[in-house]
C-alpha cells in the first residue's frame, strides 16, 4: 500500500486505530471453541465489527505461532478474508524479525509475498544489513522497534552510546538506509513525552503506537507530541477491543470500543485544521 493512500483512508474514516489481532484460545468466548477454525472465526466476527473504525488490523504472530500448523493456517484465513473483503485496510505482521541478510530476505518474502501483508515490525539489533532486505520490497513497509512500550525499554533503549540513547541512534541511522522512506517506527502509548524529541529526528515518518487501553498509555498524550499534519500515527489497540467482553456480545462490544476510540480521535484530527 502506498503511503497517500493510508493518509487518505485516515482522513475518509477519520481515525487512525489499529485493531490488534492478538486471538487467545483462553479469552475468546467459549462458544466459538465449537467452530472448525476458532481463531478465524472469531477474527472474522472482530474484523465485520470494527472495519468501518479502524485504518489497520495488525496479527501479533506469536498468537498464531502457538498453536503450530493450525494457528498458521488461522493467519492465512484472516489475511486472505481481509484482503478480498477490506483491501484499502492496512495489515501488519507484528512478528519482530531480523537476521543476517539472506535469511532477512526469506522473512520478507514469507510476509510481504506468501501471506501478503503491507508491513512488519523489525528489531534493528543486527543492523543495517539486516533491516535494508525487507526495504527492497516497493509499497511494503518496515517498521522498526525504537522505543518500545514495556518497562524492559529502559534496559538498552535509553541507555546512551555515542553520547546520544539507543533509540535515537537506531532513528537517525535507519534515516540513511537504502530505501529508508519505506520505514516506520515503534514508540509505546506509555513513553509519549518521548515523542517530542522523536518527531526532532524523524519528523515525518509514521509511528506504530501499541500501549493504548490495556498498557495504561494515554491517546491526548501520544497526539500532543507525535501527530503531524499528514497525522503520522497509527495507535493499536489489541485487549482493549478484543475482550471488552467474552459472551455472545462481544463483536457489538468490541466495536463499541473501536468506536470510543475512533471518536476520540476525530476530535484529535480536528485540532489539525
Ligand atoms: O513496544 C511494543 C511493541 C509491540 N507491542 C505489541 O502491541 C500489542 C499491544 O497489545 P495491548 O493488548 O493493546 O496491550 C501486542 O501485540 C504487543 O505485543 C507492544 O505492546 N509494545
Amino acid at each position: 500500500m502506498k503511503i497517500e493512500d493510508l493518509i487518505a483512508q485516515i482522513h475518509q474514516k477519520k481515525s487512525f486505530l489499529c485493531v490488534g489481532l492478538d486471538t487467545d484460545l483462553d479469552k475468546i468466548p467459549k462458544h466459538l471453541l465449537k467452530e472448525d477454525d476458532p481463531i478465524f472465526a472469531f477474527n472474522k466476527a472482530i474484523i465485520d465489527a470494527t472495519h468501518a473504525y479502524c485504518v489497520a488490523y495488525k496479527p501479533n504472530i506469536a498468537f498464531y505461532e502457538a498453536y503450530g500448523l493450525q494457528g498458521w493456517r488461522s493467519l492465512e484465513r484472516t489475511m486472505e478474508y481481509l484482503n478480498a473483503n477490506h483491501p484499502e485496510i492496512f495489515t501488519i505482521a507484528d512478528a519482530k524479525r531480523g537476521d543476517i541478510g539472506n535469511t532477512s530476505t526469506r522473512y520478507a518474502k514469507a510476509f510481504f509475498e506468501t501471506m501478503d501483508f503491507d508491513s512488519i515490525t523489525i528489531a534493528p539489533y543486527m543492523g543495517k544489513d539486516s533491516v535494508e532486505p525487507f526495504l527492497e520490497f516497493e509499497d511494503r513497509h518496515t517498521i522498526l522497534l525504537a522505543l518500545t512500550s514495556n518497562q524492559g525499554a529502559f534496559d538498552f533503549q535509553t541507555k546512551k552510546v555515542d553520547g546520544q540513547e539507543l533509540y535515537k541512534e537506531v532513528l537517525s541511522v535507519s534515516k540513511m538506509y537504502k530505501g529508508s522512506e519505506r520505514l516506520m517506527y515503534v514508540v509505546g502509548a506509555t513513553k509519549a513525552t518521548y515523542l517530542e524529541d522523536i518527531r526532532k529526528i524523524v519528523p515525518e515518518n509514521f509511528l506504530l503506537v501499541p500501549g493504548v487501553g490495556a498498557q495504561g498509555g494515554s491517546l491526548q498524550e501520544v497526539c500532543k507530541y507525535g501527530i503531524t499534519k499528514d497525522v503520522g500515527l497509527l495507535v493499536n489497540s489489541s485487549r482493549g477491543i478484543l475482550y471488552a467482553s467474552n459472551e455472545l456480545d462481544f463483536a457489538e462490544i468490541a466495536a463499541k470500543k473501536a468506536k470510543e476510540i475512533q471518536q476520540e480521535m476525530e476530535i484529535e484530527l480536528a485540532k489539525l485544521k
